[in-house]
């Protein structure tokens, strides 16, 4: 049988924080694929800190991942294209309004969508916040400015920390319409989640630290 690689692999990635020689993540080995996947585990066992590794915001400090054959160390700009992230920090850019940040991003993000931020945008209810300077909205606006875009951007990774917090339940119902889909749409895109709340649907997997 010939052997096909995994969609996304990480291979022994490990991550300690300058002030502490603990790793908070220690050769952590992983395969994944396309579809939703739930990443769960108690507070503090690095969930937060794996994404931003896959995301390529933090430097491992021993190990690797490779996503559809491009490999996150060597390969650090294509790689990068290839993968959005959405955490609990407000996104950056924040001087920009969540329609000048996304024109922004679709520079940078071959396969950006407009139509389908616009929808994102509709189903998320921020059609009076566009112009607006993201840093003046709310936390919540905030967060749903940046899952509009991160959605739209269509990269074959996405990556999701706690996206169901402090959501009203119009968004909350349009997020989970919008997973539910990554679940049961074929396509080749994996969405990573990291969730405490339940997502109110069934992931294609569940990986438990
Ligand atoms: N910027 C940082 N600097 C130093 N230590 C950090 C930093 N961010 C996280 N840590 C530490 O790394 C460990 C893992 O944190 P992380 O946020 O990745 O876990 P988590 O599983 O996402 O937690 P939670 O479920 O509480 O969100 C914790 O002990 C945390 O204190």
């Amino acid at each position: 049988m010939p052997n096909i690689p995994a969609f996304l692999r990480t291979e022994a990635l490990s991550y300690a924080y300058s002030n502490s020689a603990r790793r908070v993540v220690d050769l952590w080995s992983q395969t994944f694929e396309p579809g939703l996947v739930w990443l769960r585990g108690p507070n503090g066992s690095g969930k937060s800190t794996r994404l931003k590794l896959l995301a390529g915001m933090l430097q491992p400090q021993y190990g690797s991942a490779r996503l559809a054959g491009v490999d996150l160390l060597r390969q650090p700009l294509q790689y990068r294209r290839m993968v959005s992230f959405v955490g609990a920090e407000p996104p950056p850019f924040e001087h920009l309004s969540p329609a000048e940040r996304f024109a922004f991003l679709s520079g940078l993000y071959p396969d950006a969508d407009r139509a389908s931020w616009q929808a994102h945008i509709e189903g998320f209810g921020l059609q009076p916040f566009l112009n607006q300077p993201l840093r003046t909205l709310s936390t919540g606006t905030q967060h749903k400015a940046a899952l509009a875009a991160a959605l739209a951007l269509h990269t074959p990774l996405l990556l999701l920390d706690e996206p169901l917090n402090a959501l009203d339940a119009v968004s909350l119902a349009h997020l989970r319409g919008v997973l539910g889909e990554a679940a049961n749409s074929g396509a080749e895109r994996l969405l990573l989640v990291v969730s405490h709340e339940d997502l109110g649907l069934t992931p294609n997997a569940c990986i438990e630290l």
